[in-house]
């Protein structure tokens, strides 16, 4: 398995954000991971990449616990954040051969990966611009770009299509699709035609719970459509 969530929980305070959740990703896999505003999706994302400590349970990343292992882990990982940083000042190229020299790449190898993520994102025309410059689809690509950098096995995508008009929403999601071809992605987004048009498999969250995860082979033969399957089991 390349990602494997056992009986995951996260409290804040008094608050279960996230409550005993368990699923696995299949290496090659890519899952969408719907849940309503609060349901724990963030949350979920950011104990698999190592940036928060879960209350109970275990998560595993291509193998390696996120908690006991969380270099191998990480470097295994892409993580695009719902509100990704970035330097605002530096050039597009200059960014990426920064963020590639903090995963250990350089010299001639790091320059024709930069390139090759600039070519796979549809970012040639604006390599030469700042990125405080850049539309905020732009800038969404950097921070994919970023996260396919080292070529890591699992791409974890934080709403990485929110905001963006319908051309440039297509366009991302190529980029997911063509970059998700050898990988495992799990991705968060509230738009269902993305999950249609990208996953083979839905999680759906609701109040820190899993309350599905199925093919979406599946949900079509239950006859209902994916949001009325959404709006069932969240409302
Ligand atoms: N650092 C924090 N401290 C306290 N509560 C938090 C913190 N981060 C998240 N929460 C709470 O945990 C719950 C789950 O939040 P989370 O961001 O994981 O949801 P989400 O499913 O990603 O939501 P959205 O779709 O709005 O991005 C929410 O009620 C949120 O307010």
């Amino acid at each position: 398995m390349s990602i494997t969530v056992t009986n995951l929980t996260k409290v804040y305070g008094s608050q279960r954000a996230i409550d005993g959740i368990s699923f696995s990703l299949k290496k090659g896999e890519i899952v969408g991971f719907l849940g309503p505003n609060g349901a724990g999706k963030s949350t979920t994302m950011k104990i698999l990449t190592g940036y928060l400590k879960p209350t109970d349970g275990a998560a595993r990343v291509s193998d390696f616990d996120v908690v006991s292992q969380p270099m191998p882990a990480r470097r295994s990982i892409g993580y695009l954040p719902e509100h990704n940083p970035l330097y605002l000042d530096m050039y597009v190229t200059e960014f990426l051969l920064f963020s590639g020299k903090l995963y250990g790449m350089s010299g001639a190898a790091l320059n024709a990966r930069v390139e090759e993520v600039i070519a796979m994102c549809g970012l040639i025309p604006e390599k030469r611009k700042k990125i405080g410059q850049l539309s905020k689809g732009y800038r969404q690509r950097v921070g994919l770009a970023q996260s396919f950098l080292h070529d890591p096995q699992v791409l974890i995508l934080d709403e990485p299509t929110t905001g963006l008009d319908p051309n440039q929403l297509q366009e991302i999601r190529e980029v997911i699709r063509t970059a998700g071809q050898d990988k495992t992605v799990l991705f968060s987004t509230h738009i269902m035609q993305e999950v249609e048009a990208l996953c083979d498999r839905v999680i759906i969250i609701n109040k820190g719970k899993v309350v599905n995860d199925s093919s979406l082979e599946d949900l079509r033969q239950s006859g209902r459509s994916l949001e009325e399957t959404f709006r069932i089991l969240t409302q």
